[in-house]
C-alpha cells in the first residue's frame, strides 16, 4: 500500500490535468443524465401535443445537450489521456533514476528477462492506476450523489431505490470483487516475470540446449509456464467480466424498480405522469457510470501488485552514495584495501582482505580457480558493496566516490566483455567518443587485430568473433582510454602466447604512468610486477616481488613449479 501511495504522490503532480478531468468527467456525467432524463421528459410532453414553439425550444435544448456531452466527454478524454500519458513518463523517468545508481547490483540479482518485464511491463501497467483507478470512482459518487438529490424533488421510493443501486454497484459488488482478485494466488505480474526471464535464458542458451538435445524439454517448460499465464490472465478477466455483469444485473433490477415506483406513484396521484419517462431514462443512463467501478478492483490489485514489483528492486538495494569527489586525479593513484570481506548471500568469499596498490604500481594477482580474485575486482570497480572493510583511492572511501567518476578515470577489461551489433568503429569508440580514426587503427594494431578494418561488422555480443579476438578488441578499447587505474581481470586467457607477450608489452608501455592491477593464471611474464598478491580460499596467503615470492619458496614458487613441470612435461 505504501508503493501506491508513492505513485499517487508521482500522480498528483499532475494536479492541473486531473482536476480538468475529473470536473469534465463529472460534468460529462451530469449533461449525459440531464440529456436522457430531457429527452423522456419531451417524448412525454409531445404525447400532450403542445404548442410548437414549446417543442422546437425543447427540441433544440436537446440538441445543445447533445453538443455539450460530446464537448465535455471530448475533454475528459483528452486530459485523463494527457494526464495519463505525462504520468506514465514521470514514472519511467523516476524508476530509471533511482535504478541507475544501483544497477551493478540489481543485475547481478535478478534474471535479465524478469528485469525486462518489470522495467517495461509493470510500468506500463501503472497507466491504469490514474485513468481505472483513481479519477473514476470520484466521478461515480458525484454523479450518482446528484441524480438521487435530483430525484429526491420527485419521488423518495426512486430515490432511495438509486441509493441502493449505487451502494450495491459502486461498493458491494467491487468489494465482492476485490475479495475473488485476493483469492487468485499467481499473480499474472509474477507468472508475466517468470516467463519473460525463462524465455530470455532459452534464447540465449539455444545452442547449448540444441548440443546437449534439451531444446524440446525446456520448450516443454516454456510452454507450461505460457499455459499457465493465458490461464491466470483469463481468470483475472473472467473475475472482471462477472462483476460487470453483476453491477449490469443489478441496474436491469433498479430501473425495474424505478419503473414500479413512479407508476406506484402516478396512480397513487403522488406524481405527475410526465416526470414518469423522465425518471426511467435517468435510472437507465446513471448506471453506465457504474460499469468502470466493477472493473475497479482488478486494476487496483494490479496497480498494487505492480508498484510492488517495481519497489522490490529499488527496495532491496542499498543506495550508493553519490557525493562529489575530488579525489580522482589525472595522475597514478593509490589503491588500499584494509580488512576487506564479502559474501554471496550468506557464502563468504572474500575474508579479512588487506593489500596496498601504490600510486603508479604494477600488481598481478594469481591464484587458483575461485580463490576470489575477480570479487575483489567487481569491489574495487564498485560493482558490489563490501560485507565489512573498506576500499579507498588517494585516502578517499571508494563508497564516496562517485560510480561514473571511478569509471571515467579506470580502463576497465573484464573477463567477458560486451560488444554490441555494429562496425569494429562502433565499438572502440565507446571508449573514447573523440578518437580519430588514426588512433583506433593504432589501438588494433597495438593488439595485433591487423586482419579487422574499422567498418567491419560487429555481430550482437561479438558472436562473429573467437574468443582471443574479443579480448583483444576489448583491450583495444581499453586502449584507447587515458585511465590513470588500469583493472584487468584475466584479460590475455585466450590470446596465444605470442600475442599475449605483445600486448603485455605494449600494455606496460601504455600504463607506465598508471596504477596497474591485473588479475592472471598464467605465471609467465610476471618477473616485471612491483608486486605479485597470491590469493587462496579468499584470503591474500603471499605478497612479493617476483623474485621475493621465489626465494622464499613458498606458495607462489610451488605454483610455479607445478606450472614448470606442466609446460615441460
Ligand atoms: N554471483 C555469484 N554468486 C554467488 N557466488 C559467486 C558469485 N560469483 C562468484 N561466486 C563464488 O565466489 C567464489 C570466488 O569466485 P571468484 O570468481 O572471485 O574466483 P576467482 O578466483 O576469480 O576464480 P577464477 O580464477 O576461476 O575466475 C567462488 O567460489 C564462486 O563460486
Amino acid at each position: 500500500m505504501r508503493n501506491l501511495l508513492t505513485i499517487s504522490t508521482i500522480v498528483l503532480k499532475e494536479k492541473k490535468d486531473i482536476v480538468y478531468t475529473t470536473i469534465f468527467g463529472i460534468l460529462a456525467g451530469l449533461i449525459g443524465i440531464s440529456l436522457f432524463g430531457a429527452s423522456g421528459y419531451v417524448i412525454s410532453k409531445a404525447a400532450l401535443i403542445p404548442p410548437l414553439y414549446t417543442l422546437t425550444v425543447m427540441l433544440a435544448l436537446l440538441k445543445l445537450f447533445g453538443i455539450a456531452k460530446a464537448v465535455t466527454k471530448y475533454a475528459e478524454r483528452y486530459y485523463s489521456h494527457r494526464a495519463t500519458f505525462t504520468i506514465l513518463g514521470n514514472l519511467r523517468v523516476r524508476f530509471f533514476e533511482k535504478l541507475e545508481p544501483l544497477m551493478p547490483s540489481v543485475l547481478h540479482q535478478y534474471r535479465s528477462g524478469d528485469l525486462l518485464a518489470r522495467i517495461v511491463g509493470d510500468v506500463e501497467n501503472l497507466q491504469n492506476f490514474f485513468l481505472r483507478v483513481f479519477y473514476p470512482p470520484i466521478v461515480f459518487f458525484f454523479v450518482f450523489i446528484s441524480t438521487i438529490f435530483f430525484t429526491l424533488f420527485y419521488s423518495v421510493w426512486i430515490s432511495m431505490t438509486l441509493a441502493i443501486g449505487m451502494l450495491l454497484t459502486g461498493v458491494v459488488v467491487p468489494m465482492l470483487a476485490a475479495w475473488r482478485q485476493q483469492r487468485l494466488k499467481a499473480s499474472t505480474q509474477e507468472l508475466r516475470s517468470e516467463l519473460s526471464a525463462e524465455t530470455t535464458e532459452f534464447l540465449y542458451g539455444f545452442r547449448d540446449l540444441k548440443v546437449h538435445q534439451k531444446v524440446g524439454e525446456k520448450q516443454g517448460k516454456l510452454t507450461e509456464l505460457s499455459k499457465l499465464y493465458l490461464s491466470a490472465q483469463a481468470r483475472k478477466q473472467e473475475a472482471e467480466n462477472a462483476s460487470q455483469s453483476w453491477s449490469l444485473v443489478i441496474s436491469m433490477f433498479v430501473c425495474w424498480a424505478v419503473t414500479l415506483f413512479g407508476v406506484y406513484d402516478v396512480t397513487r396521484g403522488e406524481l405527475d405522469g410526465l416526470f414518469l419517462a423522465m425518471l426511467i431514462m435517468i435510472g437507465l443512463n446513471v448506471f453506465e457510470y457504474a460499469v468502470p467501478m466493477a472493473a475497479f478492483p482488478t486494476h487496483f490489485e494490479d496497480s498494487r501488485r505492480s508498484s510492488a514489483q517495481l519497489f522490490s528492486i529499488m527496495g532491496n538495494q542499498k543506495e550508493v552514495k553519490k557525493p562529489v569527489s575530488a579525489v580522482l586525479q589525472d595522475e597514478p593513484m593509490d589503491v588500499e584495501v584494509r580488512n576487506l570481506s564479502f559474501a554471496y548471500g550468506n557464502r563468504n568469499v572474500l575474508d579479512d582482505v588487506s593489500v596496498t596498490f601504490s600510486a603508479g604500481s604494477k600488481t598481478a594477482i594469481v591464484g587458483p580457480s575461485g580463490s576470489g580474485k575477480s570479487t575483489l575486482f567487481q569491489l574495487l570497480v564498485k560493482l558490489y558493496e563490501p560485507t565489512s572493510g573498506t576500499i579507498s583511492i588517494n585516502q578517499e572511501f571508494l563508497t564516496n566516490v562517485e560510480q561514473e567518476d571511478l569509471w571515467s578515470y579506470t580502463n576497465v577489461v573484464m573477463q567477458e566483455n560486451h560488444f554490441f551489433y555494429g562496425t569494429v568503429r562502433d565499438n572502440l569508440l565507446l571508449a573514447n567518443d573523440n578518437a580519430s580514426d588514426i588512433e583506433l587503427k593504432a589501438a588494433l594494431q597495438a593488439v595485433e587485430l591487423h586482419a579487422h578494418e574499422l567498418d567491419d561488422r560487429i555481430l550482437e555480443k561479438g558472436e562473429n568473433l573467437s574468443g582471443g579476438e574479443r579480448q583483444k578488441l576489448a583491450m583495444a578499447r581499453a586502449f584507447l582510454k587515458k585511465g590513470r587505474i588500469w583493472l584487468l581481470d584475466e584479460p590475455f586467457s585466450s590470446m596465444d602466447l605470442l600475442t599475449e607477450q605483445k600486448v603485455i608489452a605494449e600494455l606496460t608501455q601504455k600504463a607506465k604512468d598508471a596504477t596497474l592491477i591485473f588479475i592472471s593464471h598464467r605465471l609467465a611474464g610476471l618477473e616485471r610486477m612491483d608486486q605479485i598478491i597470491v590469493m587462496d580460499e579468499g584470503r591474500v596467503v603471499e605478497v612479493g616481488s617476483f623474485s621475493e615470492l621465489m626465494s622464499k619458496k613458498g606458495y607462489f614458487y610451488h605454483l610455479k613449479q607445478v606450472e614448470k613441470s606442466i609446460l615441460f612435461s
